[in-house]
């Protein structure tokens, strides 16, 4: 759906130049909810505004739904740009316009009809729950209600795309919650697929399927958000799981380890129905093994649960080896780790 090619982008400014993004590549398909991670200055917002092209890059290409945006004419680049719906941070509301008027707006801008407006705005207020506030004024808004006057606005036009530039980061965490379960129903009932733009973990955690991050202006490490979360492969990325998700063993478990002269523990990674298997008794009683977990969490992400456990396994080496192979049989994830 959409697709980034080789894309540089650099801004001139006085003298200099900035280099915001260095050759970044990445594909998205129709139906995802893509999350971009980074730290500020990543380029993350650069990055979003090339999909609607309110950035051109300095080299690369930019492919939406199949349509090369490089060598449309300006009439059917203003056709593609209307199958892509936007929010904000600040939300970008006209402050002097009803809510009405706000989300009838990219329809009055279309010339629709009378009726015609008044039918969608109604039904967008009724998707986005606020029905009651069709004559109020932003300024008698919370931020929450604003975000999804924002939303309802950016899916007048029936688009395809919705890219979310930090849609949540002005919001505390139960609106922030609120919205992006808006924003799953977007994309499920009206198949839109979703880019979002965010510094916070939690928030691909809690809705995208996949993710990418970002740093000085590359991508540094792209998948699914579960392998991601499972083992980032970049210190970065490994450091954005940690907000969420504690996956290393705290450093006083550590100590205590080595005093005890434990210096390695076998690291399991189990997804899904993998992960409520009974592989402690399993481990004890089928391959006669003495098992002590000794640190474990677990998270939810999308209705599915992601399990690490270190375990200090001692026995005999053959039934060690055999205990092992038998968990990688089972789709458990396993990994020898010094302490
Ligand atoms: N219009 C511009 N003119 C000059 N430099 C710019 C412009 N927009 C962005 N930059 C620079 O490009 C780099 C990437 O900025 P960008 O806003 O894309 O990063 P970001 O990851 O979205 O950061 P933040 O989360 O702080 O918004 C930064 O060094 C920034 O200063």
């Amino acid at each position: 759906m959409i697709e980034l090619k080789g894309i540089h982008k650099v801004y001139q400014k006085k003298n200099t130049e900035v280099q915001a993004l260095k050759g970044v590549d990445l594909s998205i398909d129709k139906g995802d909810i893509f999350g971009v991670i980074g730290y500020s200055g990543a380029g993350k917002s650069t990055l979003v505004r090339l999909v609607n092209y309110l950035e051109r890059p300095s080299q690369g290409q930019v492919i939406v739904d199949g349509a090369y945006l490089g060598n449309q004419s300006p009439h059917a680049l203003r056709q593609i740009k209307k199958q892509i719906g936007m929010i904000f941070q600040h939300f970008n509301l006209l402050e002097s316009k009803t809510i009405f008027k706000n989300v009838a707006m990219p329809l009055i801008l279309a010339k629709k009809s009378k009726q015609e407006i008044r039918s969608r705005v109604l039904e967008l207020l009724q998707f986005v729950g606020l029905e009651d506030k069709a004559s109020n004024y932003p300024s008698e808004l919370s931020g929450g209600q604003k975000q999804r006057v924002g939303i309802a606005r950016a899916l007048a036009s029936n688009p395809k795309i919705l890219l979310c530039d930090e849609a949540t980061s002005a919001l505390d965490p139960q609106t922030t919650q609120s919205i992006l379960s808006l924003l799953q129903r977007v994309n499920k009932k009206y198949g839109i697929t979703i880019m979002i733009i965010t510094h916070e973990m939690s928030v691909i955690q809690k809705i995208c399927n996949k993710v990418a991050v970002m740093e000085e202006g590359r991508v540094i490490e792209e998948g699914s958000v579960l392998d991601v979360f499972g083992h980032p492969e970049h210190e970065t990325s490994h450091k954005f799981v940690q907000t969420v998700m504690n996956t290393d063993i705290p450093s006083r478990i550590k100590e205590q380890l080595r005093q005890q002269g434990t210096h390695s523990l076998t690291k399991l990674e189990m997804v899904g129905e993998h992960a409520t298997q009974p592989i402690l008794s399993t481990l004890i009683q089928r391959f006669d093994l003495k098992v002590s977990a000794v640190f474990t969490n677990m998270i939810d992400i999308q209705n599915t649960t992601l399990a690490i456990w270190y375990l200090d396994i001692q026995g005999d080496t053959r039934n060690k080896e055999r205990a092992l192979s038998y968990l990688k049989q089972n789709d458990v994830l396993v990994k020898e780790v010094t302490v």
